[in-house]
């Protein structure tokens, strides 16, 4: 019978996680140590001696710039890639562009947490007065894809998990049934709701995760993309690390 195995990776950290800002659709760059954490990842997958036949991430650079790096760790700079905004990040709505740690401060450490770890609250909307909504909209890659009143304003994880797992569905699994090792260089919330899909989590459940920057995982799927026993998440790094840097993005949104 068919087995599958697909590897996800969150982008290394970027300049806005490293300032500990909410970053949303705002196209933050990776910092030098994402860059670091970017290249780290592609050797540990080199290690593993994992290659690619394709590569799935978003419009964003910070998923595209940890895509690249892992490419040329690997000696593949040339497979395909397919940039899709449906793997984007979830939108943070206004919050875009507060410090995670001041905003709890200023509203407490539950409303913050809820902010982002809820399964169906979404953030305040975005306005239009709001000093990084022309930044978005006007950003000429969404021009094909996306009218102005088709962005988002503001998105739950419910809402993120239904604007990407159309895309999983028509574009990334066909891609895997044909037999393609694939890699998804995405986000902390998009390949939450990826991985909420695949292990069939409940939305109890998926408030708990909170997934590392620049750490690959994989997923050993059966023949129906249901993971085989033992086959869910499995972090191509040491567990000690895995687990503090789970710990470290959880605390992000905690008041000093
Ligand atoms: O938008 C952001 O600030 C982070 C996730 O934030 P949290 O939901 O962990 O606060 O997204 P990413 O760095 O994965 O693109």
């Amino acid at each position: 019978m068919a087995q599958y195995t697909i590897v996800m990776v969150r982008h290394g950290e970027s300049e806005w996680n490293q300032k500990n800002l909410f970053c949303g659709w705002f196209d933050a760059k990776l910092s030098e140590q994402g860059q670091q954490e970017a290249k780290s990842a592609g050797v540990a997958l080199k290690n593993a001696n994992i290659k690619f036949d394709k590569v799935f991430t978003s419009v964003l650079l910070r998923a595209q710039m940890t895509a690249n790096s892992i490419m040329t760790e690997l000696g593949q700079k040339d497979i395909p890639v397919e940039a899709n905004w449906r793997l984007n990040e979830r939108h943070y709505g206004a919050l875009t562009g507060l410090n995670k740690a001041d905003t709890a401060a200023k509203y407490g450490n539950e409303q913050v947490a809820i902010w982002r770890r809820s399964f169906d609250v979404p953030p305040p909307p975005m306005e239009k007065d709001h000093p990084y909504y022309d930044n978005i909209v006007k950003d000429e890659r969404y021009a094909k894809d996306l009218k102005e009143e088709e962005f988002p304003a503001c998105e739950s994880l419910k809402l993120t998990i239904q604007r990407t797992l159309p895309f999983w569905n028509d574009t990334i699994v066909p891609e895997i049934k044909k037999g393609s090792q694939i890699l998804i260089a995405a986000h902390g919330n998009s390949l939450r709701g990826i991985v909420k899909h695949l292990d069939k989590m409940s939305d109890e459940d998926i408030m708990g995760l909170n997934l590392p920057t620049g750490i690959p995982f994989t997923y050993t799927l059966d023949a129906d993309l249901n993971p085989i026993p033992g086959g869910s998440m499995k972090f191509l790094g040491d567990p000690e690390t895995v687990k503090k840097a789970m710990e470290a993005v959880a605390n992000q949104g905690k008041s000093k």
